[in-house]
């Protein structure tokens, strides 16, 4: 059996645009120097919605793959990440296991969202050897619903990238049962609503306690009021208790105020406007779902 393989047209054109949305929307820096991610994980905190289409789309490579690698049921999902690599970014020769906890990979598979060359220059992934141990590397283009699949110990590369973005679906496989994602992305699914819907605090808390969120939700023009107090902090509502009300602010103000300015500002005009708050009940039934107010940034 074939321990790599090329496949074409995995996802379709639309899945691939889908895709790349979401990892616009959601992917933060860290992975790598020039590269931003969103996992599933992530995926399913700030917006559950949009784990139907990654879903479907892990389980498309994953059953092209387990057929072309002749691994039938045989491959479980250890990470799922939109992983966007920017000019610049670049990874050497190296395997996908090759650190002591990642010893439970067995193998890969990279589906490209956007094509080499039109939509980005450089980011070649290379295989070291060419198939069959032949001389010189093997090169593999991108190209959207385009996969490269690999076992996890071949040694392979990313050239730099030199413009553009160059996003793909990346997933790594493993055949240890407790290493399978889905068992923690189904505690988080089934977990309290703020597990579900919070974005991680560090993207929305300062150190000051300014919560983000909040500000730019008055900078769309709204700030929110619980038991008829304004909110500084998204903490401050308790657990299960929905019946949080929604105050215009009128217009947003054009002038971008620093963030605890601007909650500051906020709180003051939702005071004067409490009469608003009944009418715009309902408006946001669950506030968390402020989520995709940061999303949109
Ligand atoms: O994006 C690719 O083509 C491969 C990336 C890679 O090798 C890795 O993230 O380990
Ligand atoms: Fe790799």
């Amino acid at each position: 059996m074939p321990s790599r393989a090329v496949l074409e047209g995995v996802l379709s054109l639309q899945a691939c645009e889908e895709l790349l949305l979401l990892a616009r929307s959601l992917a933060v820096v860290g992975y790598r120097e020039g590269v931003c991610s969103a996992t599933i994980f992530e995926v399913a905190a700030a917006l559950p919605s949009a784990l139907i289409p990654l879903v479907a789309a892990r389980e498309a490579v994953r059953a092209a793959v387990e057929e072309a690698l002749g691994l039938e049921l045989g491959l479980m999902v250890e990470f799922t990440g939109l992983i966007c690599w920017r000019p610049g970014s670049r990874i050497g020769w190296h395997h996908d296991a090759n650190r002591p906890y990642l010893r439970q990979r067995t193998h890969s598979a990279v589906c490209y969202l956007q094509r080499a060359g039109s939509d980005f220059g450089g980011g070649t992934f290379q295989f070291q050897l060419g198939s069959c141990g032949a001389e010189g590397p093997q090169d593999v283009l991108a190209a959207p619903g385009r996969v490269v699949a690999y076992d996890a110990q071949e040694e392979h590369g990313v050239t730099p990238v030199e413009w553009g973005e160059r996003c793909a679906l990346t997933l790594w496989f493993t055949d240890v049962l407790e290493h399978c994602e889905d068992s923690r992305l189904l505690a988080v699914l089934a977990g309290a609503p703020q597990h579900l819907l919070g974005l991680p605090s560090s993207m929305w808390l300062l150190e000051d306690g300014t919560d983000l969120q909040l500000c730019r939700l008055a900078m769309t023009g709204f700030a929110l009021v619980h038991s008829g107090t304004l909110l500084h902090n998204a903490e401050a509502v308790p657990d299960g208790q929905e019946q949080q009300h929604l105050s215009s602010q009128g217009q947003a103000s054009s002038e971008l105020l620093p963030p605890g300015e601007l909650a500051a500002a906020a709180a003051a005009e939702a005071h004067s406007q409490v009469a608003h708050q009944a009418a715009l009940d309902g408006l946001l039934p669950r506030w968390l779902q402020l989520g995709a107010l940061f999303a949109a940034d």
